[in-house]
């Protein structure tokens, strides 16, 4: 029989992947299919019940913060799973009830979750260093062979020295600068074919242009090399992204190296190697090949395309989504860029710096749907005290970016989307209001802050300037439904379908 088979299709019939688009990737709800896994062999999970007292015994020495009572073998992992909420949203209900600093036990794995603004500074900052580790997930193993990636290799010389290269050499401002044309060219290419569409006037997926277009520019910046394959690349990002966040079986059960077989995520794993070498070897031969003939323009390294693309893609998918619910804000957005344009015609990047407004709409974007809620997991690496509880080696540690991020401790009416609470505001991304951190923030913070923003900021002018915007079929802006994917990078459920006309002042296409 085949089991994994069987398990997918359950909680697939159980429609938690109605998206249209991720219809290949078999479940997108990674804790529910983890829960799933653990019917059929929580048998033989049952003599771990002993081993657990022992170490449970252990830890009573220690104070550990407050959490939902746990359940022999599966831990919190039925809290999690309960509500078919996504994680980051089912932990802010728990936070709610059990505090900002809470312990909860997924599967074997003793995890600490961190949902305000005092206590994320306590980690990310005066605790940085202890908690700059990744832990040792399989997709590191497997997928990036043996954590050679930035993103999940170990904390250490290795990680320092990536590190190191990524932020002098990659990430500066001069060398982002240094793929303006780049983005130039794709958004104008971009925005003729969103002028076609407008003209039929038919209803235009926006999920899918917008896919394609973060797609290219970033294969252009990465590999020197228009996209091809986008389907492929995009399910495989969907599959990564599953497995980044750690919740899947072999994950929650790191001691038992059977489970990485017998739950099929091994073979999965080694499948997603195969399938990126398909997609990425010919690109990667030709750019190496160009390169040796001093033909390629300036390029990043690989791995850095599956962080680059979705992130940007997936916040302007959201931005836009917004934008549509809330027309005033739209109406001002738009008034802003079309006023600047016109003032001094259409300059690509170097009109940016005037547009205050659209900065805002991206960062209330960032704050009300941060594409990556709990950050890329950490681990401790020695014992620590935070707040007065004790937290052991080894455990795991979520930061609730979404929570601190809509919590009214810190943010007026924190569910309305509402550029203008950020005028005359100090408060950014960067990484030191703890309030804000949808980056991460310290050691591990995300380095691809301004390649991100700048991939964002032309593609939503143009936008905004090209054309006017509506829902189909009547829809009013209340109708457009917000749900979210249940992955740690959270993306639209749904695709984002519109209406577009041309606005009539739009020359210069
Ligand atoms: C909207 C855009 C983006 C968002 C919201 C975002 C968010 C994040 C977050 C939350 C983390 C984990 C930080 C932590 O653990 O504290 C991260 C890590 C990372 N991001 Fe981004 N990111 C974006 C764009 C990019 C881009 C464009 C690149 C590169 C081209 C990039 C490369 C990375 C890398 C390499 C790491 C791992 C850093 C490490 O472990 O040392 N990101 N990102």
């Amino acid at each position: 029989m085949d089991l994994s088979k069987n398990c997918l299709t359950f909680v697939y019939r159980l429609g938690y992947n109605q998206n249209p688009f991720f219809r290949y990737t078999p479940t997108k709800n990674p804790i529910m299919e983890a829960t799933f896994w653990l019917l059929p062999i929580i048998t033989f999970l049952g003599s771990l019940v002993f081993i657990q007292k022992l170490l449970m015994k252990k830890s009573e020495k220690f104070r550990l913060p407050p959490g939902p009572p746990a359940l022999p073998v599966i831990g919190n992992l039925h809290q999690l799973a309960a509500k078919n909420m996504s994680p980051h949203r089912r932990l802010r209900e728990l936070a709610r009830v059990y505090g900002p600093i809470m312990h909860l036990r997924l599967g074997e794995v003793p995890t600490l979750v961190v949902s305000s603004a005092e206590a994320a500074k306590e980690v990310l900052k005066n605790h940085d260093v202890n908690f700059a580790n990744r832990p040792k997930l399989m997709v590191g193993k497997i997928l990036y062979y043996n954590f050679s990636d930035i993103g999940l290799s170990p904390y250490g010389e290795y990680w320092r020295q990536l590190r190191k290269i990524a932020t002098l050499e990659l990430f500066t401002v001069k060398r982002v600068q240094s793929f303006r044309h780049i983005r130039e060219e794709e958004v104008s290419k971009f925005i003729k074919s969103l002028a076609s569409e407008a003209a039929s006037g038919s209803v235009v997926n926006l999920s899918d242009k917008l896919f394609g277009l973060l797609f290219n520019i970033t294969s252009r910046i990465v590999f020197s090399h228009e996209g091809e394959d986008q389907d492929a690349f995009r399910v495989f990002l969907s599959n990564l992204l599953d497995a980044l966040a750690g919740f899947s079986i072999a994950d929650l059960y790191p001691s038992i190296k059977l489970l990485e077989s017998i739950s099929g995520f091994r073979k999965k794993l080694q499948e997603m190697i195969k399938e990126s070498d398909r997609m990425l070897d010919p690109i990667i031969e030709e750019h190496i090949y160009k390169k040796r003939q001093g033909k390629t323009e300036e390029d990043l390294v690989d791995e850095i395309f599956a962080a680059g693309s979705e992130t940007s893609f997936s916040t302007l998918e959201w931005a836009m989504s917004e934008l549509l619910r809330n027309p005033k804000v739209m109406e001002r957005a738009q008034a802003e860029v079309r006023d600047a344009f016109k003032k001094k015609g259409i300059t690509g990047e170097s009109s940016l710096n005037e547009l205050k407004y659209l900065k805002l709409v991206i960062k209330e974007t960032l704050r009300l749907h941060p594409v990556v809620p709990l950050l890329v997991p950490r681990e401790s690496i020695e014992h620590c005290q935070i707040h007065g509880y004790d937290v052991p080696p080894k455990t795991r540690l979520m930061v609730n970016a979404f929570a601190i991020a809509t919590d009214p401790q810190y943010w007026e009416e924190p569910e309305v989307f509402k550029p203008e609470r950020f005028e005359g505001s100090s408060i950014d991304y960067k990484g030191t209001n703890f309030e804000f951190i949808p980056f991460g923030s310290g050691r591990r913070m995300c380095p691809g802050i301004a390649l991100g923003v700048a991939n964002m900021e032309l593609p939503l002018a143009m936008m905004l300037y090209h054309f006017d915007w509506k829902l189909p079929a009547g829809m009013k802006p209340n109708d457009l439904d917000m749900d979210e994917s249940s992955d740690i990078s959270v993306r639209r459920k749904n695709a984002l379908r519109v209406i577009l006309t041309s606005y009539a002042s739009s020359s210069g296409i």
